[in-house]
């Protein structure tokens, strides 16, 4: 197994949840003592929700500068702005509760929907746009800022953000954000970063949960190779770690 690669197993979905909010808190307290500011990347997904609640119910949450933290999204449903089915209106749970706690909403960066955008390629010009404009603004080399965090869910077919196993997406270099179409999970348009954008965060953490993700998780983490084209879930790395934070039905397998 990668030596960079950390697997931590909880009992049950809440306590994963709560987990990972203890970690986020954590992280971004860190990531602004190193370096004045942090930025996470959300995922959408029963977990990756249920984590954002965990936050805003966090007794740490006085502890964060919330003015200096910056969000993006790994992958966004192109469907209009206001629907219950983006990841960022679902995500509303905890930064609704933030805004009362000093939250700068010109640091948080959803991905464009239908409302602005005519195809989501153009939403993810945009947002590759948005992401080279705020590496330059903090001064850092390349076109992606820096993502202390970067979260992921994953489906049970070792999906992750809207890269699906044998579909065209998972096979995108040379991009940073690209449109996706026919998504074998609804919705159909979808807009998501690449490999070669998620593989530049510090830290990914894969959060896993349920009995349906365990066959994918045997496999992603097991020894066999596989490709990332095949398994998607295999194929992403965080710069520093990569750790799947998972409950004991996803981690039956591995
Ligand atoms: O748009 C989405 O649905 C997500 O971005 C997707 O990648 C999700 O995180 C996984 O499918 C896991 O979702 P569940 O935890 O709900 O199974």
């Amino acid at each position: 197994m990668n030596a960079r690669r950390h697997v931590v197993i909880h009992p049950d979905l809440p306590a994963t949840a709560a987990a990972v909010a203890a970690r986020l808190v954590t992280a971004i307290l860190d990531a602004q003592a190193a370096r004045g500011e942090a930025s996470i990347v959300l995922t959408g997904g029963t977990l990756g929700i249920k984590s954002l609640e965990q936050v805003a119910a966090s007794p740490a949450l006085g502890a964060v500068d919330w003015s200096r933290v910056n969000i993006y999204w790994g992958d966004e449903r192109f469907v209009e702005s206001g629907s219950p089915d983006r990841n960022a209106v679902q995500a509303e749970v905890l930064l609704g509760v933030l805004d009362g706690h000093g939250l700068d909403r010109g640091r948080v960066h959803p991905m464009g929907s239908p409302d602005d955008f005519a195809t989501p390629e153009l939403a993810a010009g945009a947002y590759a746009q948005l992401l080279a404009e705020e590496a330059a603004t903090e001064g850092t080399a390349g076109a992606l800022p820096v993502f202390d965090v970067l979260m992921l869910g994953m489906g049970p077919d070792s999906h992750v953000a809207s890269l699906f196993p044998d579909h065209e997406g998972a096979t995108r270099t040379g991009l940073s954000v690209i449109g996706v179409h026919d998504s074998p999970k609804p919705p159909p348009l979808r807009v998501s970063l690449t490999f070669d954008a998620i593989n530049t965060a510090r830290a990914v953490w894969l959060v896993v949960a349920g009995a349906d993700k365990a066959p994918a998780a045997g496999v992603a983490l097991g020894e066999a190779p596989v490709t990332r084209e095949r398994v998607p879930a295999s194929g992403v790395a965080g710069t520093q770690g990569t750790w799947w934070l998972m409950d004991a039905a996803a981690a039956a397998l591995v």
